[in-house]
């Protein structure tokens, strides 16, 4: 079974992408949600991540305080790489073993580092992009998150450049700001009767 890579950078609209793709079949794991729930009360990471960064990591109902780390993480890439170090083999692993059992036509592991790491790039057979433009990014994000402009370039910037990732692509699909709704719809109903059907949608001029 073909296995897709979804990537993009914050606020492109990957889940937006990937809740049509699960709607009309497809067998999709989002890597997000296994790193929420690693991180939620009672979660596998929390141990570790209060014996590395004490008590303060933790709120109240034992779930990990986001904003706390968010401010710590994206302040300084050695506190990002030791998170990192702790999440990303457990989500891997938990985004694998979801994947195993995924059902459809074919599955999607949506991770929004995956140009950034060499070791989930070798794990699907096709990566495909949702590809924006960098003001737009942060319009999104603001608007669904509140989060600042500063913050989300921050973001960002430990991210891959959009050209980086386009590099890596495959496959493009194009939601920058001047994309409606409906024509992202339309672009992803394509993309998935080709991926369905074992089809290559094409490379970056497509869209
Ligand atoms: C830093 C944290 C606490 C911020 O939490 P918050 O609720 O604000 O964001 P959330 O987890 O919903 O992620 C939103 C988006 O932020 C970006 N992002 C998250 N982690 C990272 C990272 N390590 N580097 C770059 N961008 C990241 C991604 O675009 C992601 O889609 C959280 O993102 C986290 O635990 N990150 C480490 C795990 C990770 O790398 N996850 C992303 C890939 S699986
Ligand atoms: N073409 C579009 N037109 C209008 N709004 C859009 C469009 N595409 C996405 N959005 C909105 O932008 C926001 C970001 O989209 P989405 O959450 O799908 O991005 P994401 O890539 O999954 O982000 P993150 O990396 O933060 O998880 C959402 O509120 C979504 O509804």
């Amino acid at each position: 079974m073909l296995t897709l890579g979804l990537t993009g950078g914050i606020g492109s609209g990957k889940s937006r992408v990937a809740s049509w793709l699960a709607q009309w079949g497809a067998g999709v794991v989002d890597t997000d949600a296994v790193a929420h729930e690693l991180t939620a009360a009672g979660g596998a990471a929390m141990p570790l991540l209060r014996s590395v960064f004490g008590a303060a990591v933790e709120r109240p109902d034992g779930a990990m305080d986001r904003d706390w780390m968010r401010a710590r993480v994206f302040a300084d890439p050695g506190v990002r790489r030791e998170l990192e170090a702790i999440l990303h083999p457990l989500i891997r692993a938990e985004t694998q073993r979801q994947l195993a059992l995924a059902q459809g036509p074919y599955r999607v592991a949506v991770v929004p580092l995956l140009v950034e790491s060499g070791d989930w790039r070798e794990r699907v057979d096709r990566i495909c992009v949702v590809d924006c433009d960098p003001d737009t990014q942060i319009a999104r994000v603001q608007s669904r998150s509140g989060l600042t402009a500063e913050t989300i370039r921050r973001i960002m910037d430990a991210q891959a450049s959009r050209a980086e990732r386009l590099a890596a692509a495959h496959d493009v699909i194009v939601n920058d700001g001047a994309t409606s709704e409906a024509e992202l719809l339309q672009r992803v109903r394509l993309a998935h009767a080709q991926w369905a059907a074992g089809t290559p949608l094409g490379g970056p001029s497509a869209g």
